[in-house]
This record gives C-alpha cells, structure tokens and sequence, in this order.
C-alpha cells in the first residue's frame, strides 16, 4: 500500500516540478520587464525546492520499501523452492533434467519476482508520470505527444526481442553453466586437492573451464554488441525527435508565440516525456523477460511429485515393533531412461529376524535393491511386499520409520559430534544420553572421546574450528547414527564396514548380532569373512540376478560362483 502510494506521488511530481520550472522563468521574465508582484520569483523557487525535497524523499523511501520487499519476497520464494526439493524423490535428483530446472529455478529465485513487481510499479508510475507530462504538452500540440511514444516503439520491439533471445540463451546454457561450476568445485573442494596435485589435473580442469568460459563469453558478447547496436540507432532516433520538436519550439519562441517559460516547459517535458515512455518500454521488456524466468520456476514448482504416497487412500497399518516377512516378488527394475535390467526377476523371501547377505561384483544391483526396499523407487515389475503388504501400497514415511539403514555413501555433516549422530532421528537430536548409546552401539564412543569438545566438537573442515576425522572414524559416526532410530524392525548395512579397520569391524558385528538379535537385517559387503559370521543365508547377485542362495556352508558345498570367490578371498588373506 505504502509502496503504491509513494509510487503515485513520485510519478505526478516530475510535471509538477517542470510546470513551477516554467512559472520561474516567466516570472524572471516579467520581474525583468518591471512586471508582476515583487517576491514571486523566490516565492516559486521556494515551491521547487519543496517540491524537489518531497521527490527526494519519496524516491528514497520507494527504494526503501524495495530493498525490504527484495528480502521477504526472495525468501519466500527460495523457501518455496526448498519445500519443493523436501517433495523430490530420489529420481528426480538422478535426472539431469529436473536437476537443471531446480538449479535455474534457484538462481533466479531471489531477483525475479521482485523485479517482475518492480516493472509492474515502474510502469504505472512512468505511465501516470506521462499522462500529466502530456496534459502539459498537448497545450502545445497534440502531435508532439505522439511524436514522443512512437518515436520509442523500434527501441522497444528490440528490447522485447534481446530479452527473449538472452533468456533463451540462458536457459539453453543451464547444462554447461552447471558443468562451469562442476569444474570450479573440482580446483576449490578440499576433498579434491589431492587427486588434482598428484595426477597434475589443475591447467587441464582449467583448460576445459577456459574454454566453457569462452564459448559463454562469445555467445554473451554477441548478444551485448546486438545490444548496443540497437542502443545507438534508436537513442539517434529518438534524439532526432527532440531536435526537430527543438527546432520547432524555439521558432516559435522567437516568433513571441510562446513564452520563454513556455519554452523550457516544452523542452523539459518532452525530454522528460521521453524518458517515461522509455521506462515504460523497457519496464515491458524486462516484464517480458522476468515472465520468461518465471515460468522456469513454474515448470520446477509443477515438476509432479506424490508418487511416493501409498496408492490405496487409507493405506493399511501394520502392526509396529516386530519384524514382519519381507518377500521380493519377480521382482525386476530399470533406472528411467536405461536399455538394461538392473535387477531381473528376484525372487526371495526373508524371514521376520533373519540376517540376509547380499554379495556380488559391482554394478550387480545390490544398492539398486536397497533404494527399492526403502521405495525411494518402485519396481518395474513385479513387488515387494512388507508384512504381506505391497510396498506401494503402504506409507512410505511409515515404511523408511521402520527401517534402519546405513549407506555406502553416507554423509558427513559438518555439524557437531553429537549431531552427526542424532540426525539419525531428528525428534531425539537432543537426547545425550540416547546418543550416547547410539555412538557405543555403532562403536563411535572411542572417536568421540577423544574429541577436543567430545560431543560438542564441530566435525569437518568446512567451518572454523572444525575438527576432520579419518575415513574409518566418520564411517563410525554414519553407523552409530543407524543406531539412533529405537528398535528398527529392518536393518540394512549397505558396506558399513568398508572404511573400517579389521579389529574395530569384528568388535561391531559381535555387537550387531546381539544388537540386531530379533532384527531382520540385511548385509552388503564385498568382505566374504563379514558375510559369513554376519548373515544366516547368502545371496549372491550376479549382473541383476540371484544366482545362489543359502548358507556359507551350503554355498561352500555347491563349489559355485560363492565358494569361488571366497577362496579367492580367503588366499589373499593366507598369503
Ligand atoms: N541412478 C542410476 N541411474 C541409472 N543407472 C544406475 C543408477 N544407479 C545404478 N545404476 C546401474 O544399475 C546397475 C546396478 O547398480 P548398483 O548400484 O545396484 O550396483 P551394486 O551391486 O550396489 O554395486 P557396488 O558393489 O559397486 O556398490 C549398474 O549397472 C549401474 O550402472
């Protein structure tokens, strides 16, 4: 409302200003001639002075109110496109796609709504600042106020078009602008420095960045020197326009036909008139443009999501606490856009409180199974049931509440200590004693006692005072937070124990099998000796299939693809 009434009064002020301008110049003209009250021309220049004070003032609470608005309205739409991230499933992030959309919907996320309200003010208020101009100018003639709009129509079409073309050059770009910071992460991430030194990566990452760089400088500079072009033919054009109206004005005044306050009136108002329809184009133009922008925002925010809610409206509740069956049914996936199987037609059921082994060479699909467990994907075909009950069909926050889990890929919060463990359930992040457990439990007290500020300690290098940790120790952290969630029904140990040093592996699992006594757990590992003390039966996945199953011991007998490569194992470990 402010915003609205201060606009209004900025944009009447500047005929107000040009009309006292005249009545100054009269006034000079007639005092000189002897004519007219005494003090008038001070009285007027006093009025100006007002007048130019209050459109000082309202100019600067205008930017003011911007500056405020830019805030608030920039946050709430970064919050906005946050909240939508929280909605995003797991494939939605894999998908370059949706991932450019999100980044281009961020960058501009904070600037162009508020410059598309911004146009919107700039042109009400230029155009009520023209219409008052006008009033003034049709006094003199009504052509001239039509010399002054059309002779800024071809600078307009041409700010329409550059604007479409740089937005489409921007969009076209997201892919590579994204590449550009991808090699800037690669010389400033810390975790990077050492493969970039030893390898001697830095002029070649450098290299590519310069020449990503100076395709965007070319296409950047065409756009800019089209710009300019345009810039120059049409300022020469609408300069012309006010010459001629000059030219016109001034024979007139010579003639005495019109006052010289007429005079300067005429020329401040259709150079000010000008200005306003300038504005109001250029506002139309970057309008245009902000629109353009917004509908990448749009096209984020309208990315449809909800999949991941069960397909039943009241989705069945089961019982909570204990285990219950878990049966993979034909159970076969694709990730979107691949030509082969992931996983093809698993079949297998695991018992409430079993411990399943999942091994396999890389790229077998064991992680893939674990992601579907979870429903961050659904199968292709076939289902997998829980308690009888198609995954689908079932809550998945309900479901994931059920489930803990520890990843190959886990992550190190830069956080505290005592966070890096209770994120593993948010409700309980301040729940020492619990944390506590949870880090004896996953065998993470040790690190953390020999911390400087034990629980409280910041971990990682990325704020001051950041404490690093080894590979092993962080591993520790990521599977003491698996322990946070209070008796999980399932269990799944995605290689929780690649990073960690033998002695402090064995310690774990002792603890694991009584942790996990009436657990259903699920262990991937590419350590046989892991495997076999852990898992009561064996599956051995082979390019998306289960080619054997069934105890270390019966694997061991069949002399097959397991016991194989267990020797294999096993004999580097003798020699
Ligand atoms: N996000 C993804 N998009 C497309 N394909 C994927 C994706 N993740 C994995 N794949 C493919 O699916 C197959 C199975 O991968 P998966 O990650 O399940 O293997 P894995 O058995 O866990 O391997 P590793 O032992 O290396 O962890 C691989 O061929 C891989 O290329």
């Amino acid at each position: 409302m402010l915003l609205a009434a201060l606009t209004a009064v900025a944009a009447v002020l500047p005929a107000g200003i040009a009309w006292v301008g005249k009545l100054i110049v009269d006034a000079v003209v007639a005092a000189g001639r002897g004519e007219g009250p005494p003090g008038r021309v001070t009285a007027l220049v006093l009025v100006e002075l007002g007048l130019m004070a209050l459109s000082l003032t309202a100019g600067r609470l205008l930017g003011l109110e911007r500056e405020l608005l830019r805030a608030r309205l920039g946050n709430a739409v970064n919050e906005r496109i946050l909240e939508k991230a929280l909605d995003l499933e797991l494939r939605h992030f894999e998908d370059a796609e949706v991932y450019d959309k999100m980044q281009n919907a961020r960058r501009e996320a904070s600037a162009r709504p508020l410059s598309l309200v911004m146009q919107a003010f700039a042109i009400a208020q230029n155009a009520v600042t023209l219409a008052a101009l006008s009033a003034l100018l049709a006094r003199l003639s009504p052509w001239s106020v039509l010399v002054v709009v059309a002779s800024s129509i071809p600078a307009f079409l041409a700010e329409a078009r550059l604007a479409a073309a740089s937005f489409r050059l921007n969009s076209w770009r997201a892919p590579e602008g994204r590449r550009l910071n991808y090699l800037e992460w690669i010389l400033t991430r810390d975790s990077h420095v050492k493969e970039v030194k030893l390898f001697g990566l830095g002029p070649l990452v450098l290299d590519r960045y310069r020449a990503l760089f100076t395709k965007f400088y070319g296409e950047d500079r065409r756009l800019a020197v089209r710009r300019m072009a345009f810039g120059v033919a049409f300022g020469l054009v609408s300069l012309a326009a006010f010459y001629a109206m000059y030219a016109l004005v001034a024979a007139r005044a010579a003639r005495r036909e019109i006052s010289l306050g007429d005079l300067t009136l005429y020329l401040a108002v259709f150079r000010q008139g000008q200005g306003a329809v300038q504005n109001i184009l250029s506002a139309i133009g970057a309008l245009y443009e902000d629109a353009l922008y917004m509908s990448n925002l749009f096209a984020y925010l309208a990315i449809p999501t909800g999949q991941e809610r069960a397909r039943l409206p009241a989705a069945p509740t089961l019982p909570r606490g204990d285990p219950l069956p878990i049966e993979l049914d034909h159970l076969s996936f694709r990730y979107p856009g691949r030509a082969e199987w992931a996983l093809e037609d698993v079949t297998l059921t695991i018992a409430p409180g079993e411990k399943l082994g999942l091994v396999g060479e890389n790229g077998a699909g064991k992680s893939t199974l674990v992601k579907l467990l979870l429903r961050l994907y659904e199968p292709t075909r076939g289902a997998i049931r829980y308690g009888g009950v198609d995954l689908r069909d079932l809550d998945a926050d309900d479901l994931r509440q059920r489930m803990g889990a520890v990843f190959q890929d886990f992550v190190r919060y830069q956080f505290t200590a005592a966070e890096n463990i209770g994120l593993g359930s948010p409700p309980h992040l301040e729940d020492r004693p619990r944390i506590e457990e949870a880090a004896r439990r996953g065998g993470a007290a040790a690190v953390v006692e020999a911390l400087p500020r034990r629980y409280d300690t910041v971990l990682g290098g990325w704020f001051e005072a950041g404490q690093e940790l080894s590979a092993g120790q962080w591993q520790k952290l990521a599977v003491a937070r698996g322990f946070m969630r209070e008796r999980p029904e399932v269990l799944i140990l995605d290689e929780p124990t690649a990073a960690i040093d033998a002695e402090a592996e064995h310690e774990l699992f002792e603890r694991f099998r009584a942790l996990a006594a009436d657990r259903t757990a699920i262990v991937i590992s590419h350590r046989f000796s892991t495997v076999r003390t852990m898992a009561d039966r064996i599956a051995v996945l082979h390019g998306g299939r289960i080619v054997e199953l069934g105890s270390h011991r019966e694997l061991l007998e069949k002399d097959g693809r397991y016991a194989h490569l267990f020797r294999l194992q096993a004999q580097g470990y003798l020699d």
